[in-house]
């Protein structure tokens, strides 16, 4: 029987509606922050979102920069020249504005400005968090314009290294931002494909957290309801794009995932980040492909999980009804079938293969897994994913 024992971490302040970006100055005033960086990705620089945000800074009379020099799966040289950003400006906190990618990078900053270890040592990994030589952080403003990371609500950011060419998960409690604008309209102006993979990525935060391991009811009911969400909205959102009911469930679907995925995630994470960080492929998407594979891997361990998630979500023919719905949904929103499509017909080599399958068995995340993940059963599984 599961040890009825647990630590549980809750989010933060969030400002969730449409319209709500109005009230960045006002969050500001909260946090406060008087000479905030501005984090973003240089393609959102470009877009109204940014413009309108920045706007409204203007209008409140916020003194701030942006910084924007933040590539989609960020690395360590983006931290480095943010945290030169971050201390020559003179400021004192981070607005966090994007994806995952400029969210994590903005709540990197803020953390690593005030250290003197590199960012590695701080790799979700046991304790290592304790390691950092100061407690102090620039508070965050997080405003999130996907709906899929939930590193809105998130002690996390990823970065990738390009020496090891692996893609590391930094963690530390402080780095949660103190509050969050949460406003659906910001997202209605993502390319379809991004729709699809941070909304997937949200999906697989839900499932992964569900069938981890582990007491938590409470994230397995955040869990649960989070794919409920997903299942019924995912489709509008993507094929109405300006459908703000849909855009608003979304993304609070993504923050549940973020909240329920203290509780652990799994392989398909495992998977996603070494094809990441050796591809450059989209976290969401990636995770998407893995997704039907590694419920078929792990369903010896989840099958009476996932029939207590059917009856929930009223889905007819159990295990195998609840993946042909993953495999529907998969295929209406154009996601590919294998690893193949999504590496543009690319086959792994077996040296490829051997490589993936070594760092995804060390990933942080490995760990969540409802079964234990060996060299051998990884490999079998990437093998599927590979010729679906
Ligand atoms: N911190 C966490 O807990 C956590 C969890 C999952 C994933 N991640 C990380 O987050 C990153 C992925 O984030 P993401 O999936 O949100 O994508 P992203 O931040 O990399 O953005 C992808 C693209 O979408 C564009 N974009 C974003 N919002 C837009 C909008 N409203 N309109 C038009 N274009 C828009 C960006 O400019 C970018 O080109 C990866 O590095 C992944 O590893 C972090
Ligand atoms: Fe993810």
């Amino acid at each position: 029987m599961t040890k009825l024992v647990a630590k549980w971490n809750y989010p933060t302040t969030v400002r969730f509606g449409v319209g709500r970006i109005s009230e960045l100055p006002e969050a500001l005033l909260a946090a406060e922050i008087a000479k905030p960086l501005f984090v973003t990705d240089p393609g959102l620089a470009r877009l109204p979102v940014v413009a309108d945000a920045l706007a409204i800074l203007d209008r409140g009379g916020v003194a701030y920069e942006v910084f924007s020099d933040v590539k989609p799966n960020p690395v360590e040289s983006n931290l480095t020249t943010g945290i030169d950003a971050y201390r020559s400006g003179g400021h004192d906190g981070v607005i966090a504005f994007g994806g995952g990618s400029a969210l994590d990078l903005g709540k990197l900053i803020s953390f690593q400005a005030h250290q003197t270890r590199p960012i590695w040592d701080f790799e979700d990994v046991g304790d290592w968090w304790t390691r950092a030589d100061s407690d102090a952080i620039a508070p965050i403003v997080a405003v999130p314009t996907t709906a899929g990371t939930g590193s809105e609500v998130g002690r996390a950011g990823v970065l990738t290294n390009e020496t090891t060419h692996t893609k590391k998960v930094i963690f530390h409690p402080k780095m949660l931002p103190s509050i969050v604008i949460a406003d659906p309209a910001l997202t209605t102006g993502m390319p379809r494909f991004i729709t699809v993979g941070t909304g997937m990525d949200a999906l697989a935060h839900c499932l992964e957290a569900y069938c981890a391991p582990g007491y938590h009811p409470m994230a397995d009911g955040i869990a649960l309801e989070g794919i409920r969400l997903v299942l019924e909205n995912l489709p509008t959102a993507f094929a109405m794009g300006n459908d703000l009911t849909a855009r608003a469930h979304m993304m609070s679907a993504a923050a549940m995932g973020a909240t329920a995925f203290q509780k652990g995630l799994g392989a398909i994470h495992s998977l996603s980040h070494p094809i990441g960080a050796l591809y450059d492929t989209h976290h969401g998407m990636t995770n998407a492909v893995f997704m039907p594979y590694v419920l078929a891997f792990n369903r010896p361990a989840i099958e009476g999980r996932i029939e207590r998630l059917t009856g929930y979500l009223g889905i007819q023919g159990g295990f195998d009804g609840f993946v042909h719905r993953i495999m529907d949904l998969r295929a209406q929103l154009g996601v590919p079938s294998t690893l193949t499509d999504l590496l543009g017909g690319r086959v792994l080599s077996d040296e490829e293969i051997d490589r993936v399958a070594a760092m995804a068995i060390v990933d942080p995340t490995a760990g969540g897994n409802p079964l234990e993940l060996t060299k051998q059963n990884v490999r079998s599984l990437l093998e599927e994913a590979i010729r679906g």
